[in-house]
C-alpha cells in the first residue's frame, strides 16, 4: 500500500464518494480495511461494505475519529448540517478536510472548520476506472503536506491540476458535470449512426471509441483541436460537410454555453447549505 497506516473517512458515500473508494481499492493506494465510509441510511451502508469490503457505517462522528484525513462527498445542501452534528467540528481539528461538495466554497468550509486544513476538490465519476479529471483548490489553513495528500488520492484515480478557489465553478461545470455532456454526444453520434442503418450496440462501441481515440489525440500529441480536425478534412470530402452542418446547429457555441450555465448554478449550489445548520 502507498499510504500504509493512514485511514481515510469518505462521509456520505454515494455516487461520487463510492466512485472515489472504488478507484483507490482499485489503484491499490489503499487496503479496504484503511477506509470508513459513511451513508445515512443502515441499507445503502450495507450495499457499499458488500461491494467493496470498506468499514462502514451511519456514524460520521466514529468515522471521523478512526481517520487521518476525511473526504466530505454528501450533497451541497448537507455539508453545514453534516460539520454541526454533535462533536463533528471538534473531531476534525487537525485533520485533513477534503470537500467534494459543488459550489460550496473554501470561506465557507473554513468558517465551520476554523482549526481544520481544508483543501476544497472536483473530481468526475470516471475516478471510478481511474480516468478521473479532478481539480483541486488549497484553503488558508491547507499546507504543501495536506494538498500533497489529496493530490496523491486524486492523482491515482486520474489527472488533477490545482486552481485558485475562485476558478472552482468554471471547474465543476467543464470536469464534474462534462460526462455528462459528453455521453449526450455519445449517444447523438450514435443515434445518427443507427439512423444510417448500424446496430444499436456497434454504434454506441464506435462513438464511444472515437470520442476516447480523439481525446487521447489531444492529450498525447499536444496539437490545437483545430489543427488535428484539419488532418480528418479531406477538400470536398465528407467530413467537412458534417462540420459545416454541425456549425449550422451552432454546436461552439451551445457547448460553450452549456458549460457557462452548469457554472453560474454550481455557483449557486452552496448557498442552501449556509442557510442549513
Ligand atoms: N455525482 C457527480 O458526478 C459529482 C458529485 N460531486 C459532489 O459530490 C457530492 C455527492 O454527490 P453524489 O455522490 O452525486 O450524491 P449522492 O446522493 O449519490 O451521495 C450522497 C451520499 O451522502 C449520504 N448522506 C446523506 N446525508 C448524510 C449524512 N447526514 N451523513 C452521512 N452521509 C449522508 C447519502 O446516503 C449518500 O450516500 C455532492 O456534494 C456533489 O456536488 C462532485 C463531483 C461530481
Ligand atoms: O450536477 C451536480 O450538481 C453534481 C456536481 C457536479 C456533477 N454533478
Amino acid at each position: 500500500m502507498l499510504l500504509a497506516g493512514r485511514t481515510l473517512a469518505i462521509i456520505g458515500c454515494g455516487t461520487m464518494g463510492e466512485a472515489i473508494v472504488a478507484g483507490l481499492l482499485r489503484a491499490g493506494l489503499l487496503a479496504p480495511t484503511q477506509i470508513v465510509a459513511t451513508t445515512r441510511r443502515q441499507e445503502a451502508a450495507e450495499a457499499v461494505r458488500q461491494r467493496h469490503g470498506v468499514r462502514i457505517t451511519t456514524d460520521n462522528l466514529q468515522a471521523i475519529g478512526e481517520a487521518d484525513a476525511v473526504v466530505l462527498a454528501v450533497k451541497p445542501q448537507r455539508v453545514s448540517k453534516v460539520l454541526h452534528e454533535e462533536g463533528v467540528g471538534a473531531a476534525l481539528v487537525g485533520k485533513t478536510v477534503i470537500s467534494i461538495a459543488a459550489g460550496v466554497t473554501l470561506a465557507q468550509l473554513q468558517s465551520w472548520l476554523p482549526e481544520s486544513p481544508v483543501v476544497r476538490a472536483m473530481p468526475n465519476t470516471p475516478c471510478l476506472i481511474g480516468q478521473g479529471m479532478t481539480v483541486l483548490a488549497r484553503g488558508s489553513r491547507a499546507g504543501d503536506a495536506e494538498v500533497a495528500l489529496a493530490k496523491k488520492l486524486f492523482d491515482t484515480v486520474g489527472l488533477c491540476l490545482e486552481v485558485e478557489d475562485k476558478l472552482m465553478d468554471a471547474v465543476t461545470s467543464l470536469g464534474a458535470s462534462g460526462p455528462a455532456f459528453v455521453y449526450v454526444m455519445i449517444e447523438a453520434m450514435a443515434d445518427g449512426g443507427v439512423m444510417m442503418g448500424l446496430p444499436r450496440p456497434v454504434a454506441l462501441q464506435m462513438a464511444a471509441q472515437v470520442f476516447q481515440g480523439a481525446a487521447r489525440m489531444v492529450l498525447s500529441t499536444g496539437f490545437h483541436p483545430a489543427a488535428l480536425k484539419d488532418q480528418v478534412t479531406t477538400p470536398a470530402g465528407c467530413t467537412i460537410a458534417g462540420i459545416l452542418t454541425m456549425e449550422d446547429g451552432r454546436i461552439r457555441s451551445v457547448l460553450a454555453r452549456t458549460i457557462q450555465e452548469a457554472a453560474r448554478v454550481a455557483s449557486e449550489l452552496g448557498r442552501d447549505s449556509s442557510a442549513e445548520k
